[in-house]
């Protein structure tokens, strides 16, 4: 696939899908500064869907309004290929393919989510995007026509071929088999922005888009909000329950969490809009909701002395979220040290951890730390130490 300068005016129809021609045209890279709804060019290339021998021309259409420097037309589409239930389910069975359970298999059906998805992540050309699991390759596309340069990062070998093969032509796809979890990404996002701001000659961010497995999410929250220095911007359409969770989370609400402290910590998370369970193939038991992580650089973030003590100190707090803070934290500092603590930011010596902010957190934790050194940098066993991958 060749995004500048497409000249695509071949059209076949395969396997029940019509398929359109796309007018000519070109784009060129506008850099950053663009806000929502900048792309607005339409996308022609080949690809093959599991359909065996056959190859497709994939046509996406145009949305939005044109952004400085980018020359577009507005692509006229006859019949749109679509990922929809039916040509998901084809695709899925040209391989004896079957969403898998276990690996959070539950594919969007609806382009129309896509493309708010790709809005809610402002995609401008050039931009380079992490996407965890593909799948099909649907919101994939959608990234591709807003321009981006996308990353593909998926667990399952049978998915990453199929969105392999569906972008063999593109250039703006690389498909990477493995688990994100495990994906090395600080080191493999550097060496894209390093050729990125090589190109553009100025310094490059990137961002990730993700429909995310369920079971996934507080790991993968807590792996890439730290990564201000690489990423400007996540996007991760979450089960909708978690997603209200991670935004809304304040004291005595009940959903108060260490990673809670981890998102605004990090970041400033923004819920977008809900998604219907019927979006999905196979339908789940919940709905979805999108939110938008707006990542802090690392001199916006609250001044600690120490974020790995810091989060361990929250953890352990919340490990005992209803009793006092005194009591929870006496294996990391005294009782008198942290009462007095407590009480020289003005918060009661009885303080329990669900009822401090962030910001009382991080006062309390400066106090105490100025009065003695923590007893063990050890936390209890799910200690959250974000930043370290
Ligand atoms: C909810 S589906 C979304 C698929 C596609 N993006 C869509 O919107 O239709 C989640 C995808 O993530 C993949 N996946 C699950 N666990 C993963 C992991 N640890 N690393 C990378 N991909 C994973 C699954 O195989 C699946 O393709």
């Amino acid at each position: 696939m060749q995004l500048a300068g497409i000249g695509c005016c071949s059209w076949q129809s395969v396997d029940g899908f019509s398929l359109g021609l796309t007018k000519g045209r070109s784009r060129s890279s506008s850099g950053r500064g663009c806000s929502a709804s900048s792309s607005n060019f339409g996308l022609g290339f080949s690809g093959a869907f599991g359909i065996g021998e056959f190859r497709t021309t994939w046509v996406s259409g145009g949305r939005g309004t044109n952004s400085p420097g980018v020359k577009c037309s507005v692509v006229e589409v006859k019949a749109e290929n679509r990922d929809d239930i039916g040509s998901i389910v084809k695709a899925l069975q040209s391989r004896d393919r079957f969403p898998k359970k276990w690996l959070g298999q539950h594919y969007m059906v609806n382009e129309k989510v896509n493309a708010k998805v790709v809005d809610a992540a402002h995609i401008c050309p050039g931009d380079i995007v992490v996407e965890i699991g593909p799948g099909t390759g649907a919101l994939t596309k959608s990234l591709v026509a807003a321009g981006a340069h996308v990353i593909a990062v998926e667990k399952d070998p049978d998915m990453a071929s199929l969105v392999a093969e569906r972008f063999a032509e593109s250039g703006n796809v690389d498909v990477v088999n493995i688990d994100f979890l495990k994906w090395p990404l600080r080191n493999e996002i550097k060496k894209y922005l390093e050729k990125a701001t090589l190109a553009s000659g100025e310094p490059k961010l990137a961002k990730i888009v993700s429909n995310l497995p369920f079971n996934i999410t507080t790991n993968v929250v807590k792996k890439v909000l730290p990564m201000g220095d690489l990423f400007s911007t996540v996007v991760l359409l979450l089960q909708d329950e978690a997603a209200l969770r991670l935004v809304d989370a304040s004291p005595d609400s009940g959903e108060y969490r260490p990673i809670s402290f981890v998102v605004n910590f990090y970041s400033v998370p923004e819920y977008k809009f809900k998604v219907p369970r019927k979006s999905f193939f196979p339908v789940p038991r919940v709905d979805g909701g999108v939110v938008c992580f707006a990542i802090k650089k690392e001199s916006e973030y609250p001044l600690v002395a120490s974020q790995k003590v810091f989060f361990s100190m929250i953890n352990s707090a919340f490990n005992g979220k209803r009793k006092m803070l005194r009591n929870t934290l006496q294996h990391m500092f005294s009782p008198s040290s942290t009462q007095a603590a407590l009480l020289s930011v003005g918060l009661p010596e009885t303080a329990r951890p669900e009822e401090l902010t962030l910001e009382q957190f991080v006062a309390f934790y400066n106090a105490v730390t100025s009065m003695t050194a923590p007893n063990s940098l050890a936390g209890p066993p799910s200690v959250i130490q974000p930043g370290l991958n």
